[in-house]
């Protein structure tokens, strides 16, 4: 990412702070002004001194003036100074803390608003996504800092400083411009050596944030297979790979900031001896020479930190691309982000819920591909069921419908309109899902439920509670309904899910087998309950179970990403195929003449 495109990109968010920045600049001004007060100061008071040596008739009050002036005239400086310092640290670091904040939740807004694919990108796991976000927005905000309180303040004081040495004498300035060429070559060097390390720096962070990630959230695995050591090496070995890298940069540093310090004790030779030329032929005094050197001082600091400024420049670039190239994704957009759009629910604001899949594909970012040529027709108020063995695309197939993902071919219709014309959040806040990995968030088991409707008050939160038969479970808890919902089991977790989807009352259901996870009887509470809510809503199921699938208004069997039948249970039966081998295999898994022959006797 070059300069331009990196202020272009920052400026919307720095705009809102101008003021700021334009107290800064001022700051940065005065502060320049002031750096060379003192080399001044210093030549005309070693001049004076000469002066009343060759002289020889100096008093004590002259020697008291002399002295008392220096000390008033530095310290007035320093207090000014330090004023200015002050200033300019407390600008930058507001501007700092709240471009962060700014940055920070706008990058959280875009990600939320990204389709699912966007999360399925091997480049965008967890730990690599929050890794980027964090170091995107510390290099930069660093940067903004940075320029204010070093490289500004800097380069503005060493181009005074420079242009007061030309005015002194033409020859000096020489000397101080230069040494520039000579460092800048080296800078040069040490940044294009530096680069290539600092991306394999980059992703090595981003690899060690998303395997510490991995192993925290599947520690129960690792210590299941008592595979402690072996994910140890393996963290070890990135960690190795990353700190071998560092040393590498560091070692780089070192060697050309070795020959940097040459090239600068260079010029302080060269302003050293020309002026020291200029003084023995009495073309300049004595504190020139101090006033040279000096001067030489503030035009070589910037250039003596040049390669640690661009080395952090070039971090906030390398990390600024990735930052950007994330929160500016805009292909991953949900069409609700899209103002240009007349969504379909603004148009018609009531709708029936057919939902209608034609001749869709489905590639997943990964290359898999999940659904060929899949024709769906979920009718208005019935029930569909997804029926086939496990990875023939039936989660993949309700994602779609419920516009979490795009077909790569084909398309999705809502009431005969292509769903893409819809607002996605729209078709979501119609539709109820209970999917198969049933997510609940760090919270309170009421804090949970409420998440299908949040202004619901507690006698509806209790009440959803009860349709999904946790009611009773959840009153026996140590802390009742405040208490800790990561701590339910399996099944209760699962139910939360489904209190949820009774809170929200949605018209569409969408459920990913509601009931793996339940044991039998409460999976017949669980059934009823949904059996009531059914009624006269559009309801996809996919379900392992047979009672759940036979209820079905009409059921399409899957098989490899295809759709290899359809029609009610009984005929679907007596085709034979699949959807015959997944039934009898139920039967037999249930040990059904054995069953029969006890419960009825
Ligand atoms: N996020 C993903 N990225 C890549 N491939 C995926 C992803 N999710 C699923 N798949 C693949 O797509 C195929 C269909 O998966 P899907 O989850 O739709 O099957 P399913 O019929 O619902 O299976 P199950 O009954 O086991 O839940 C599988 O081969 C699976 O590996």
């Amino acid at each position: 990412m070059s300069t331009v495109t990196l202020i272009k990109k920052l400026w919307p968010f720095v705009q809102k702070y101008r003021q700021s920045l334009i107290g800064a600049f001022i700051l940065t001004g005065v502060g320049a002004l002031l750096a060379q007060v003192t080399p001044l100061v210093m030549e005309y008071t070693v001049n004076t001194v000469q002066d009343i040596l060759d002289k020889k008739k100096q008093t004590q009050q002259q020697i008291a003036w002399i002295v008392g002036g220096l000390v008033l005239v530095l310290f007035a400086k320093e207090i000014i100074n330090l004023l200015v310092q002050l200033g300019q640290k407390f600008l930058s670091d507001r501007l700092r803390f709240r471009l962060a904040a700014d940055l920070h939740n706008y990058s959280i807004k875009r990600m939320v608003s990204y389709h699912l694919s966007f999360f399925a990108l091997s480049q965008n796991q967890i730990g690599k996504l929050e890794k980027r976000i964090d170091k995107g927005i510390e290099s930069l905000t660093k940067t903004v800092k940075n320029l204010f309180v070093d490289i500004v303040p800097m380069f503005a004081n060493a181009l005074l400083a420079l242009a007061l040495m030309y005015k002194k004498n033409i020859w000096v300035g020489v000397c101080a411009t230069l040494i520039m060429p000579l460092y800048a070559l080296i800078s040069r060097e040490q940044s294009k050596r530096q680069k290539l390390i600092r991306r394999n720096i980059q992703q090595f962070r981003e690899e060690k944030a998303n395997t510490l990630f991995n192993l925290i959230e599947s520690i129960f695995v690792v210590k299941s297979f008592v595979r402690e050591e072996y994910e140890t090496s393996r963290q070890w070995k990135l960690t190795q790979q990353l700190s071998d890298s560092e040393v590498k940069h560091h070692r780089t540093n070192y060697l050309f900031d070795g020959l940097k310090s040459i090239a600068e004790q260079l010029g302080v030779v060269m302003v050293f001896v020309v002026t020291i030329y200029f003084v023995l032929n009495q073309q300049m005094t004595v504190g020139a020479i101090l006033l040279h050197l000096m001067l030489f001082n503030n035009v070589s600091a910037p250039v003596r930190h040049l390669h640690r400024i661009y080395d952090e420049y070039s971090e906030a670039l390398t990390y600024a691309e990735g930052f950007f190239d994330m929160i500016e994704n805009n292909s991953y957009l949900e069409n609700s982000q899209s103002k240009t759009i007349n969504h379909w629910n603004l148009v018609h604001k009531s709708f029936a819920g057919t939902f209608e899949m034609k001749d869709v594909d489905f590639v997943y970012p990964n290359g898999k591909q999940a659904l060929k040529g899949v024709n769906l027709h979920l009718e208005a108020g019935k029930t569909t069921a997804l029926v086939g063995l496990s990875g023939a695309g039936k989660s993949s197939a309700m994602n779609l419908l419920a516009g979490f993902y795009s077909p790569t071919r084909g398309e999705i219709l809502l009431d005969g309109k292509p769903l893409t014309g819809y607002d996605p959040h729209w078709i979501r806040r119609n539709v109820g899902l209970v999917m198969q990995k049933n997510h609940i968030f760090s919270g309170t088991i009421e804090e949970n439920i409420r998440y299908g409707k949040l202004e619901a008050t507690l006698d509806e939160i209790v009440a959803a509670a009860k349709q999904a038969s946790l009611h009773e479970q959840i009153l026996q808890m140590p802390n009742g309904y405040q208490t800790e919902a990561k701590a339910l089991s399996g099944g209760q977790q699962q139910r939360i899910a489904i209190a949820r989807l009774f809170l929200k009352n949605p018209p569409i259901i969408f459920l990913d087998e509601p009931t793996a996870s339940l044991d039998a009887i409460t999976a017949e509470q669980i059934k009823d309950s949904i059996d009531a809510i059914k009624k006269n809503r559009t309801v996809l199921i996919i379900s392992h179970s047979i009672s759940q699938i036979m209820d079905a208004d009409q059921i399409y069997v899957m098989q490899e990403g295809e759709i290899i039948g359809k029609g009610s249970h009984e005929t679907l039966y007596e085709a034979g195929g699949l959807y015959r081998e997944i039934i009898d295999s139920n039967a037999r898994t249930l040990n059904i003449g054995r069953l029969a022959a006890t419960v009825l006797g």
